[in-house]
């Protein structure tokens, strides 16, 4: 485990080979969620997820990931309770993975890694008007994370992974509908929950994060696909595949994670 976590660092993405400022840099994100640290919380509420599959728009390389983005218009895709104070409405989600099986996720349990993490991205639509208002606001955002796993094949994903070849590309993107991401959680309703920030720039201290205790499971053929995606656009001389697409993590400071379990 230590060698793949030295090798980990050092497949580090450009992006992080240089330290990026961070904003404040006292509630920065991903973190290693320590096990013995973390603190039952029985205040904690059910999360209420609500997804619409006819809310779903279209999917796009943005050259850090790809996302798939959802009308967030309405209330109708939207999540409340947990941690909330207020309802907070799905804009998009996306995934972070590695080049291989080793690793991929940005926050890890008792330093365990898992190949690939899954954010369903929501902002809270009782304080703000849009999303790009709410990612500079210490409420703003709530990010759902799913560990992913390798193991049988997962039935819902494979429409996602069909789509992944038309947006190899940076900058591009396709259509896609009529998905609904409820597919891809755990069913155990157990998660921890911290406050955080943006994993990418604008890296601001704006979510309160969400992570699902249970794992997912997809077959070592769909991440593959993940891989396949490139960083860089159809014109750029140098393909690059998308891998390794995850923040290096940051120090917990002053924080406490919660859990909803005991
Ligand atoms: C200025 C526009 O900024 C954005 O669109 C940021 C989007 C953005 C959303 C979520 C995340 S993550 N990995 O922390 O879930 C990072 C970045
Ligand atoms: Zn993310």
């Amino acid at each position: 485990a230590t060698c793949a976590y030295k090798l980990r660092h050092e497949q580090m993405h450009p992006l992080w080979q240089t330290p990026v400022e961070a904003p404040g840099g006292n509630r920065q994100s991903p973190i290693n969620i320590h096990l013995r640290d973390s603190i039952f919380d029985p205040t904690l509420q059910p999360l209420s997820i609500r997804y619409d599959a006819r809310t779903c728009r279209q999917i796009w390389n943005n050259g850090y990931s790809f996302l798939v983005e959802y009308d967030d218009s309405t209330n109708k895709s939207r999540i409340c309770g947990g941690p909330l104070v207020d309802h907070y409405r799905l804009s998009q989600f996306h995934f972070h993975w590695g080049e291989n099986n080793l690793w991929g996720s940005e926050h890890t349990v008792d330093s365990k890694v898992y190949p690939a993490e899954l954010h369903l991205v929501h902002w809270n639509a009782a304080k703000y008007t849009k999303f790009e208002e709410a990612i500079m606001e210490n409420n703003g955002l709530a990010v759902l994370a799913v560990f992913l796993k390798v193991g049988k094949r997962h039935e819902g994903l494979q429409k996602l992974v069909d789509a992944l070849p038309a947006v190899r590309h940076k900058d591009s993107v396709v259509e896609f509908t009529n998905f609904d991401p409820t597919c891809m959680l755990p069913t155990c309703p157990d998660y921890w929950t911290y406050e955080g920030s943006l994993t990418t720039p604008p890296l601001t201290e704006s979510v309160s994060w969400i992570i699902k205790k249970r794992p997912i499971e997809v077959s070592h053929d769909q991440l593959a696909v993940f891989r396949s995606l490139l960083f860089t656009s159809a014109d750029e001389q140098e393909q690059k595949s998308m891998v390794n697409n995850f923040r290096p993590q940051q120090p917990l400071m002053n924080r406490t994670v919660r859990s909803s379990f005991s």
